[in-house]
């Protein structure tokens, strides 16, 4: 632990929101004593919460041992024959097919993840006694079982956010972490969450589900999407295999008898969309008052418009213990301060995490941006794919995904596409859900290697093999433009994505340019003069609200700096990492590197610099920004 400070609740802090109606069903009533929660724990934020800036990886990696080369040191394992009998999985055949391979490997070969592109990944958190990182998992008390999975994914070593993120979770501190898509958040959450039922729960003894049948779950994992909600609940029960921890789902659009029917077989960790749950609750088939995790997948999602309603009411009305008392983990690659400060309500003394330059797209995906007027558009496409697949060669098929902005607009883009000799499938928010999981299972498959979609396809999916997005119709929001590409250059691999802009996109310019920027990519001189002369200049949420860019910074911290403060380059990171005193060009943040410590150990926070004995500057700085 870094214990730099002591901080105590602020009582300004404190926030208290109008009593709501609220229906609890009977099974609830008066039984649990956390079901009101006027008292619950209050955030223990300070505005000045000292923010730290991890080294990069680079030279700190343990040395890699001889497994490396073809054929060489390989290492044969007996192959491991699933053992049923522990795991009361209904179906652990679904989990043999997604095990390609049982064996137990600690091969790098065949991993297919670039860790490398991760080295110089600039890194801050803040809050109060921060954790320190783990650079390995065998570093991380996950236990066997889960260890031997993380093996059978192939994982070699933890992605930079799993690295920060599990430590955090492990040491029983609530979290809000910001990392680039494709960066293996998923884990990041799942990994803790197992490792804290299987070492603090009672699991297999039939405590998940009652003697009428009422389940309760030891962990809650909330998405946006029924298809996310799909993916997460696959990659749990892929690293609870063998654990006896039971992974149900939840998620609407299909029949609710056939989800029912599984939970009355108990569930430790439920996956589900806020909608479903509820109406599952309602029925008494669900209690949360045994959640000792909940984790927010996609959370500025979950706590945006749409979902803020459905998400309060589960987390603060339905007898689920309160923050402090259950552990609140929040991630998502984009955090708007807004939804930020609406996420304190459910979280206690807790950790920011960023990691990488956070909501901008990782510096893996190549960005075009094409001016291409409406009604030229399908011609452009058409160029595109006939370009692409002339390029696809050794029978291998690459996959494109094609952002339209309706549902009607996806119809009649597949229909056109199909007409034309292309194999395209659409996923949209009016398809029935069969429907929509045929479009992504041919999607997946490369049965059909274009799927046009609809924002419902945006967040979270991870389809290996799509290296193409194109975005025919940009959306109004970068972050959703953020999402989107984040669909391809995952897990360390490169990706492209094509953009048709035209004039109405212009609100968007400002902030496209300037996520360009930041992930270095070229932006054409026409593209910049819209940025310089369109309404986006002022415009609320075409660029990171609240000021802090590519919503990656602690709103803890960027409220006090007034905003409009610049995130620090690789470079400058590097000069932290290097061991100099540095001010980040826009005063936004003076960080230092301690050789003795081995870590950043001032950051923002004026007193902890004087803390450590080394110089300050505060010429700088942003006028007020301490106040
Ligand atoms: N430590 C690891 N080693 C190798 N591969 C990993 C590791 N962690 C995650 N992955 C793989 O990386 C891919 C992306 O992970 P994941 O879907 O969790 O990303 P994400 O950060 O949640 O992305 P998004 O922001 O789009 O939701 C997955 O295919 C996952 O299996």
């Amino acid at each position: 632990m870094y214990a730099t400070d002591s901080y105590t609740t602020s009582p300004q802090t404190r926030r208290t929101r109008p009593s709501r109606s609220t229906y609890l069903p009977p099974h609830l009533r008066n039984t649990n004593p956390h079901s009101t929660f006027s008292d619950h724990t209050p955030n223990s934020y300070t505005p000045d919460s000292p923010t730290h800036r991890f080294p990069p990886t680079r030279g700190r990696a343990p040395p890699r041992g001889r497994g490396r080369g073809r054929g060489r040191g390989r290492t044969y394992l007996p192959r491991i024959r699933p053992t049923f009998h522990s795991n009361p999985d209904p179906n652990p055949f679904e989990i043999f097919e997604k095990f390609d391979d049982l064996e137990i490997s600690e091969s790098e070969e065949n991993t297919g993840i670039n860790y490398d592109v991760y080295d110089d990944i600039p890194v801050e958190a803040s809050g109060s006694d921060i954790p320190e990182p783990a650079n390995s998992f065998n570093e991380i008390d996950l236990g066997k079982a889960l260890n031997d999975n993380i093996k059978r994914c192939k994982y070699v070593k933890p992605t930079p956010v799993q690295r920060y993120a599990i430590p955090v979770v492990m040491a029983g501190r609530d979290l809000m972490a910001c990392a680039q898509t494709g960066s293996g958040k998923t884990a990041a959450f799942c990994f803790p969450i197992i490792s804290g039922i299987l070492k603090h729960c009672n699991v297999g003894l039939g405590s998940s589900v009652n003697h009428s049948g009422v389940a309760s779950p030891f962990a809650l994992i909330l998405s946006p999407t029924r298809e996310l909600s799909c993916q997460i609940h696959e990659e749990a029960r892929k690293f609870s295999y063998d654990t006896g921890i039971k992974v149900a789902v939840a998620y609407g659009g299909t029949p609710i008898t056939h989800q029912l029917h599984k939970l009355e077989k108990g569930v430790d960790i439920l996956v589900a969309t806020p909608g479903r749950l509820l109406d599952m609750i309602e029925r008494a088939k669900i209690s949360l008052k045994k959640i000792k995790y909940l984790a927010l997948d996609e959370a500025d999602r979950m706590l945006d418009m749409g979902f803020e309603r459905q998400i309060r009411k589960v987390v603060e009305q339905m007898g689920m213990p309160p923050p402090g008392v259950r552990q609140t983990m929040l991630f998502s690659a984009t955090f708007p301060n807004d939804i930020q400060r609406l996420a304190t309500d459910f979280l206690s003394n807790y950790i920011f995490l960023t990691v990488g330059k956070v909501g901008s797209s990782t510096e893996l995906i190549a960005q075009r941006v094409e001016f291409v007027q409406d009604i030229n558009k399908r011609d452009r496409l058409m160029n595109l794919l006939v370009e692409q697949s002339a390029k696809e060669n050794n029978g291998k098929r690459a996959l494109t995904l094609i952002f339209v902005e309706t549902k009607r607009g996806a119809d009649s883009m597949e229909g056109w596409l199909c007409r034309n000799g292309f194999q395209a499938t659409a996923i949209h928010g009016d398809k029935a859900q069969m429907e929509r999981e045929r479009a992504l299972r041919s999607f997946k498959t490369g049965a059909r290697p274009i799927l046009v979609a609809t924002d419902v396809a945006a967040r979270g999916l991870d389809v290996p093999h799509v290296t193409h997005v194109i975005n025919y119709d940009l959306p109004k929001d970068i972050d959703d433009y953020v999402h989107r590409i984040g669909r391809t250059g995952r897990a360390g691999k490169s990706g492209l994505a094509t953009a048709f802009f035209c004039d109405k996109n212009s609100p968007l310019a400002k902030s496209l340019v300037q996520l360009m920027q930041e992930a270095k990519q070229r932006v054409p001189s026409w593209l910049t003069q819209y940025a310089e002369t369109s309404a986006s200049y002022g415009s609320s949420r075409s660029y990171r609200h609240g000021g802090s860019k590519f919503g990656g910074h602690d709103f803890r911290n960027a409220t006090n700096m007034g905003g409009g403060s610049d995130y620090y380059s690789s470079a400058y990171a590097n000069q932290a990492a290097y061991g100099e005193p540095c001010i980040a060009p826009s005063g936004a943040f003076t960080s230092y590197y301690s050789a003795d410590a081995g870590f950043p150990v001032a950051s923002v926070d004026s007193y902890a610099a004087g803390a450590y004995g080394y110089p300050y500057n505060h010429g700088s700085l942003v006028a007020g920004a301490w106040n």
